[in-house]
């Protein structure tokens, strides 16, 4: 262990405590986590059985401890490229606020941790589903792809869009046509979203040597292809109404929300590629959250509002 990372005093001459538990916390990524488990909870929701409250809560801790462990795991061998960006180098491991030993022996206990978690609380589908997001994110995502091609989180994306099919098979012991249907959506939601960021990073990740779409294909050539995933988008974010798992309430928030996520991606488009600092895409970015969240939020409405009035 480093000394930076043992002694408590010696990094910020802070009360050490606190800081420590605040680095650890950050090594799980957890805002994006909270989003990686609140897709995972809708799955839950939404699916036709009822479990215990109780299991539904473990099932989402589960997720959420995956999630982080696979967080801390990526961090622990991203902590070269994370002391080159200026986005992340001031992250626990570049810092030395945490040693690499701490954060690979964290994330691997929390991966079998979560993975127990979830075999206990509710069913080996579940979580041989949550290993193989765990797995994905860890070696295709961030071992093996990541530093090697500009399509890295096409493939490696589909990590994070197994949450809500957790979720369903959490509840159910099994996959259905709606838990792809949610797969497909988060699949073709990654692109767009990470790419309207890389497009306002270019320089970090250039700077990093992390072969991103904007690094290698230029600007133009990632505005094209965030258009084409965001076009992809529309008719499978409308997939479960069309499934007829929710109705019309969901169907057409996702239509709105869709037309406006495809509206953004033909602005960031149709602004000149010079334009280092890409007001409009990091509006798109932003909005890539907003657009998620928004979606699955309205299935679990979409379902409340037809039992009220369907009575
Ligand atoms: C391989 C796929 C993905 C990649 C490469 C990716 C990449 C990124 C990056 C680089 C950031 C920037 C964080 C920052 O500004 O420091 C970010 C933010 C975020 N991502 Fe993703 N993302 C992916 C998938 C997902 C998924 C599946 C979810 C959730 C369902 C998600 C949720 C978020 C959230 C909530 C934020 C905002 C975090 C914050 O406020 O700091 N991402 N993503
Ligand atoms: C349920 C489960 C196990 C889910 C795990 C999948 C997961 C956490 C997906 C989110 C993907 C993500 C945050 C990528 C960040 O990219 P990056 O690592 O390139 O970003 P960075 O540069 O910020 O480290």
């Amino acid at each position: 262990m480093s000394d930076t990372a043992q002694g408590f005093l010696t990094v910020t001459g802070e009360t050490a405590a606190p800081t420590r538990v605040r680095d650890y916390v950050e090594l799980l990524k957890p805002r994006v986590m909270s989003l990686v488990v609140f897709t995972g909870l809708i799955g839950i929701m939404i699916a036709p059985v009822h479990i215990h409250p109780f299991t539904a809560a473990l099932a989402v801790l589960s997720i959420a401890l995956g999630s982080g462990a696979a967080g801390a795991i990526n961090m622990w061998y991203e902590r070269d490229l994370d002391a080159r960006m200026a986005r992340t180098r001031n992250r626990p491991l570049p810092t030395g606020r945490v040693a690499p030993d701490d954060a690979l022996g964290l994330g691997v206990l929390l991966s079998i941790f979560s993975l127990l978690l979830m075999s206990l609380a509710t069913n080996f589908v579940a979580a041989g589903l949550l290993a193989a997001a765990i797995l994905f994110y860890v070696f295709i995502y961030t071992i093996w792809l990541k530093r090697r091609t500009p399509q890295n989180i096409v493939i490696g994306g589909a990590a994070g869009a197994f949450p809500p099919m957790i979720g369903w098979a959490a509840a159910t012991g099994d996959v259905s046509a709606v838990g792809i249907a949610l797969f497909l959506l988060i699949f073709l939601w990654t692109p767009p979203h990470f790419w309207a960021l890389s497009l306002y990073r270019s320089e970090d990740y250039r700077r990093a040597g992390v072969p991103m779409l904007p690094v290698v294909a230029g600007a133009r050539e990632t505005k094209r292809q965030m258009l084409i995933y965001t076009a992809l988008l529309l008719p499978v974010a409308l997939a479960p109404a069309l499934l007829g798992a929710v109705g019309w309430l969901y169907g057409a928030v996702a239509a709105v929300m869709s037309v406006a996520f495809l509206g953004h991606a033909i602005r960031v488009w149709r602004t000149a590629d010079d334009d280092s600092a890409h007001p409009a895409a990091r509006r798109m970015f932003r909005f890539s959250l907003l657009y998620l969240a928004t979606l699955f939020a309205a299935l679990p409405l979409d379902l409340l509002a037809g039992w009220v009035l369907n009575g």
